[in-house]
């Protein structure tokens, strides 16, 4: 390998879908080649939710083997998506499964929390959506459920803090996802210690945070014999997924928005502190740690977990037909609140979910898999309209163009149907903009392109499609007297 060239792995483990990239920079370009994909999902047991965190471990070391056998690599790093923790005893074992976030014993704990904890308070300490599987609400569940499990606890680490752990021996808490347990700080840019202590729960468990495009040393020496990665520096990327993939929106002027558009749509700006205000809070709105020193501004919107539920129950259909098949469903046809909660846990009766929600509240009731397919994106669009005009409002500024990243970004139906209810231009791409930030990171912490020119190497690196905006829609009204009329799940 010249000195010019160089490699650097990408674990990025999304909730449906993980995958190990070698990345090669050349000529300030990035190539991705993803060596290993694999599928990800719940695990169900008699007593709850979790992640298969041992066979996601097994998926990535044949992953690092397959990337190694094609030459030196400069460094690795992991991001996932946010929340979920492991607990760790003495030893540096595991105490416990990993609790998925769509495990049911977070069930009215947010509520019950907030009526010794002021949301207000809550809210002006971390600015954090109000969303139900938070680490806060997991850990308050965690302590009421089984008290003696924290007791024995000596550390919590958030998923990729784990798998940097596994990977370099150091424990660390990476900002970016840091900043989703509603236990950070991100004014003071540590962890909170009044929420904490509002909360009951034990600081000293927490490790420290670092920031992203930390070097963590080199990959420990069983696994550089096991894998062949030799001499490679674990560095932590942005580990927060969604982080990764705004680091990469290839955007330029600043008048963009993005969507990070997988299992969760993520819709958001990038702010240079955090924007924690009245406003900010009405619309329950994010401020979640970027690179940098940023801030991303953003909410959680359910996404295309709706549709890859309904998918598991119609048998596993190629994404690209269904999408195609809705594309040719008459327009204007039956809405969702996507952000609705009984869409939030799994089941193959989510088909059904969809319709009853269109039953109730007085629409034509879709039937095909391709008309629920239609029902489910035109909802997603209208909701995006939403949550980008209420970033306008809380920011103040105008937002002209709309970044589609991730997977969903290859979803040409979802991307016209966001163009036509935002009245906006829609850019879609990078599909894989997650393991290219992740790989920035690392390599701008290496020193292998200079820093801040992470999104200029993703624009020289990638073909980009836009979606112009058609004539204003009737939906994008439609939808919040929908919403208006949604009685209770
Ligand atoms: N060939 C395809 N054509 C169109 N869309 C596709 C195709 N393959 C996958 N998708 C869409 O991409 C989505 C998955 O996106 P992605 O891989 O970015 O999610 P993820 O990483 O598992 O989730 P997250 O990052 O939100 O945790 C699927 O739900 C599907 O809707
Ligand atoms: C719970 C989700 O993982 C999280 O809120 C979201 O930000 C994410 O990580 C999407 O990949």
């Amino acid at each position: 390998m010249s000195a010019d060239v160089t490699r650097h792995i990408a674990i990025d483990l999304g909730a449906s879908s993980g995958r190990v990239a070698l990345g090669t920079l050349q000529d300030s370009r990035l190539s991705v080649d993803v060596v290993h994909r694999f599928p990800n999902g719940a695990l169900a047991r008699a007593d709850g939710l979790y992640w298969n965190v041992t066979e996601l471990w097994r998926e990535v070391l044949h992953g690092l083997r397959l990337a190694a056998r094609q030459g030196p690599v400069d460094s690795v790093g992991v991001d996932s998506w946010a929340v979920d923790y492991a607990l760790l005893d003495e030893q540096g074992q595991l105490l416990d499964g990993v609790r998925h976030y769509r495990d049911p014993r977070t069930d009215g704990v947010m509520e019950d929390l907030l009526r010794t904890v002021p949301r207000e308070t809550l809210y002006e300490h971390t600015g954090i959506q109000f969303l139900p599987f938070n680490t806060v609400y997991q850990l308050v569940a965690q302590q009421r459920r089984s008290p003696d499990l924290l007791a024995r606890t000596r550390a919590l680490l958030l998923v990729p803090d784990l798998l940097h752990y596994w990977l370099s021996g150091r424990r660390v808490a990476e900002r970016t996802n840091a900043s989703t347990t509603q236990l950070y700080d991100p004014r003071q840019g540590d962890w909170s210690a009044p929420v904490l202590q509002a909360c009951g729960l034990p600081a000293q468990l927490l490790p420290p945070i670092v920031a992203p495009g930390s070097d963590l040393g080199e990959v420990c020496p069983e696994l550089a014999h096991d894998t062949g990665l030799r001499g490679t520096r674990v560095i932590a990327p942005a580990t927060h997924d969604t982080a990764s993939a705004v680091a990469a929106v290839p955007a330029s002027g600043p008048d963009w928005a993005y969507v990070s558009s997988g299992t969760w749509s993520l819709v958001g700006v990038e702010t240079p502190a955090p924007v924690i205000s009245p406003r900010a809070l009405q619309h329950n709105l994010t401020n979640e740690a970027g690179i940098h020193g940023t801030t991303r501004l953003l909410k959680n919107v359910m996404g295309l977990w709706i549709v890859q539920e309904c998918r598991r129950a119609w048998g596993e259909l190629d994404f690209a037909a269904l999408y195609a098949d809705a594309a040719q469903v008459p327009a204007h046809g039956p809405l969702i609140d996507p952000d609705d909660l009984r869409f939030l846990p799994p089941g193959t009766d989510m088909p059904l979910r969809v319709q009853t929600f269109c039953a109730q509240t007085g629409q034509s009731v879709p039937q095909t898999p391709a008309q629920i397919t239609r029902c489910i994106l035109e909802s997603l669009a209208c909701k995006t309209a939403e949550v980008l005009e209420e970033l306008e409002a809380v920011t103040g500024r105008a937002i002209r163009t709309v970044h589609v990243v991730g997977g969903g970004s290859q979803i040409a139906l979802l991307n016209r149907l966001i163009a036509d209810a935002a009245q906006r231009t829609v850019v879609a791409g990078p599909v894989e903009a997650t393991l290219m930030g992740n790989l920035l990171v690392q390599a701008e912490a290496r020193g292998r392109i200079p820093v801040g020119k992470l999104r200029e190497t993703v624009r020289a690196s990638v073909t980009l499609e836009t979606f112009v905006p058609g004539p204003t829609p009737t939906q994008r009204a439609r939808f919040a007297r929908v919403r208006a009329a949604t009685p209770a799940p």
